[in-house]
């Protein structure tokens, strides 16, 4: 009898079965994706604090900041990876506020499950595994949304946007954390040397240098700030603002519904 596997987290993917008006994304890039941050799940944490040098986690923070989330609140983190947005939204609600972190890739969600049983708190976290194109919640059910590091990644960033729109509470505020695409020559210049320097000789290190390199060309193929600002006005914000982080190299798109 086939041992059925009690993983830590609700699976709320629909099958093509389950919703008529369920489009499967393109296969291959979405399945591609998803096999890149299953793969790269066990060394993702310790990468991105050696590469940053710890910077991401001051973007990150700064990035709950401006969400805007604040005690009782019920929040979600989707594209949540390991988890690293979910639990400083989950200091920020308190034990009588609610995170829901969203991501499709397993392996992610095992790490940050696991991350919140060996720190013994955050016990206010639900992981759910999902997809960001069809978020499986009730309009208007968040009273703020971080997205870090994961519409540059979705294969359909208009619906993405649409998605965070409809499950926002009115007046709330989503901040969606990324790669800049830099419209400053020498900021992209230096990001690229970086990644290909830097960043991609580390990762081969551990034999994912192809799953690195993808950041150069997904940040290539991203939006500038004055874009994704436009972007979310396109889709219905009522406003929209993109901050710039350590000199251009990041930024922060700030949008309210
Ligand atoms: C947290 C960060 C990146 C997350 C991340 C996002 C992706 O889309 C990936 C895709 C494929 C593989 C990995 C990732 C991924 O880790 C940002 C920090 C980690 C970066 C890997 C490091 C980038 C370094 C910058 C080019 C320069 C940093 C300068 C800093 C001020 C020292
Ligand atoms: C670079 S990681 C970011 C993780 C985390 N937010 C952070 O800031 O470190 C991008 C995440 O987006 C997820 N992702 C990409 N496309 C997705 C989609 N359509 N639905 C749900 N998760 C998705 C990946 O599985 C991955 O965990």
């Amino acid at each position: 009898m086939a041992t059925m596997l009690l993983l830590p987290f609700r699976t709320l993917i629909p099958s093509s079965s389950s919703s008529s008006n369920f489009r499967p994304a393109p296969l291959r890039c979405s399945n591609d994706r998803q096999a890149l941050f299953n793969r790269i799940a066990p060394v993702y944490d310790n990468l991105n604090d050696l590469l940053s040098l710890g910077q991401h986690r001051i973007w990150k923070r700064m990035t709950v900041s401006w969400a805007g989330a604040k005690a009782g609140d019920h929040v979600l983190d989707i594209c949540c990876g390991s988890g690293d947005l979910s639990f400083l939204l989950s200091q920020k609600v308190g034990s009588d506020g609610k995170v829901t972190g969203l991501d499709f890739s397993k392996e992610q969600l095992l790490v940050a499950s696991s991350k919140q049983h060996s720190k013994n708190c955050f016990s206010n976290i639900e992981w759910i595994e999902g997809d960001a194109l069809d978020l499986p919640f009730s309009n208007g059910s968040f009273d703020a949304i971080t997205m870090g590091y994961g519409l540059r990644n979705v294969v359909d960033r208009p619906k993405a946007m649409q998605e965070i729109l409809r499950v926002l509470k009115a007046g709330s505020r989503v901040a969606i954390l990324d790669f800049n695409k830099s419209e400053e020559l020498l900021t992209s210049t230096i990001m690229e040397w970086m990644i290909d320097n830097v960043v991609v000789p580390v990762a081969s290190a551990y034999g994912l240098s192809e799953d690195y390199k993808y950041l150069k060309t997904s940040i290539r193929g991203f939006l500038t700030g004055k874009e994704l600002e436009k972007l979310a006005l396109e889709v219905g914000f009522s406003s929209a603002r993109h901050y710039e982080l350590s000199g251009g190299l990041m930024g922060c798109l700030v949008a309210m519904r």
